[in-house]
């Protein structure tokens, strides 16, 4: 998959608002640039607008006001084929009935093109996602694997010069999902098309975004690298949904810490002074292969019985198992000032 087929159109958002109703809008004027040949991930919890922002991009939901550019041209009211966007489903919405070539094909036989030239163009694809050989084969008779490699030519078919995909790993068992995950970030780099990915997974964003865009309630909290993300978190909101951070209130704000950034001491242990740190006692100890995941709470505070641990501290195992801890144990939770990120209010 050398040759390109089809120019990369970087996307726009225009203070794009969906309201299915009279409630709080579920897109509330968001503002967004997708570079063209770009991998951006929409990331949030259920319900903050991810899927609504991809199905208007791709014209299966209309739009209450705002515009969506692609490649500077306003696409907001075209129907959905003549738009320059292919979609990949969660399930690939592949038919079951129809071999994986004709499924591939089946679009250029809407748009009325003769089966001959459908075909050879379909097995091309086929080909190029490495499926040439099953092409015969119907979905029931592929692997989730090959089933989503289908999907993926099914969508390229039309050229499409952005490919919106809508939790497209999430029906996949965990193994399969990390094999073709690598093998999206793969497609995505080689067929240089923009790609914009719903996930609910932090995990996945991570490993497959040159650019996030996390969501709450509508709107867009952050858009930035996976590193920015993770370590600029700009909001609690951000730093908690993303994970792997303490949240610590030092009485002049909010600040985020990682939790492989603190150290736990002993209560013996001698101080260092130039740290800040917190008294703990120790609540859990998960043991997670290369480290181990302690639970900890401030001391002096009582946990409610639904609350997990108020902190947590990644110990790598070497250094657990040097000075290893156990649930009870009092000590202190330290870390250096500049691994403390402040959060916005
Ligand atoms: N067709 C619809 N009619 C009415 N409300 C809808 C419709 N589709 C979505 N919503 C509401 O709009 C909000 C955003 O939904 P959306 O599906 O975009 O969220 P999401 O982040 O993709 O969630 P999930 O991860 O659960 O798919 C939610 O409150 C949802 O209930």
């Amino acid at each position: 998959m050398t040759t390109r087929d089809s120019q990369p159109a970087a996307i726009e958002l225009v203070a794009l608002t969906k309201r299915y109703g009279p409630g709080a809008a579920a897109v509330d004027t968001i503002d967004l640039h997708v570079e063209g040949g770009s991998y951006c991930c929409l990331l949030g919890p259920s319900g903050c607008g991810k899927s609504t922002t991809l199905r208007m991009i791709a014209g299966h939901e209309s739009v209450t006001s705002g515009d969506i550019l692609l490649a500077g041209k306003n696409i907001t009211d075209l129907p959905a084929a003549a738009r320059g966007t292919a979609m990949m489903f969660q399930s690939f919405a592949l038919f079951p009935h129809l071999s994986a070539v004709d499924n591939v094909a089946f679009s250029l036989k809407m748009r009325g093109v003769a089966r001959g030239e459908r075909r050879a163009r379909a097995q091309e694809l086929l080909e190029r996602v490495a499926m040439g050989h099953l092409a015969e084969r119907k979905p029931g008779e592929l692997s989730g694997g090959q089933q989503q490699r289908v999907a993926l030519a099914r969508a390229l078919i039309t050229r499409p010069r952005a490919l919106l995909l809508d939790e497209p790993l999430s029906a996949l068992d965990p193994f399969l999902r990390i094999q073709m995950r690598a093998e999206l970030r793969r497609w995505q780099q080689e067929l240089g098309l923009t790609f914009i990915h719903v996930t609910h997974s932090q995990e996945e964003a991570m490993a497959l975004a040159d650019r996030m865009v996390v969501m709450n309630h509508g709107a867009i909290e952050q858009v930035g690298t996976p590193w920015e993300i993770y370590n600029r978190p700009a909001s609690e909101f951000v730093a908690r949904f993303m994970g792997g951070h303490n949240i610590i209130d030092t009485g002049e704000g909010k600040v985020a810490v990682r939790c492989d950034r603190v150290q736990i001491l002993a209560d013996s242990s001698p101080r260092d002074a130039t740290q800040a740190s917190i008294p703990i006692v120790v609540t859990d100890v998960e043991y997670q292969g290369t480290h181990v995941l302690l639970g900890l709470q401030q001391q002096g505070k009582t946990l409610t019985t639904h609350a997990t641990a108020e902190f947590s501290a990644m110990v790598p195992e070497a250094a657990f198992v040097d000075a290893p801890f156990n649930v009870g144990q009092p000590g202190v939770m330290q870390w250096r000032p500049e691994q403390a990120h402040r959060l916005a209010a």
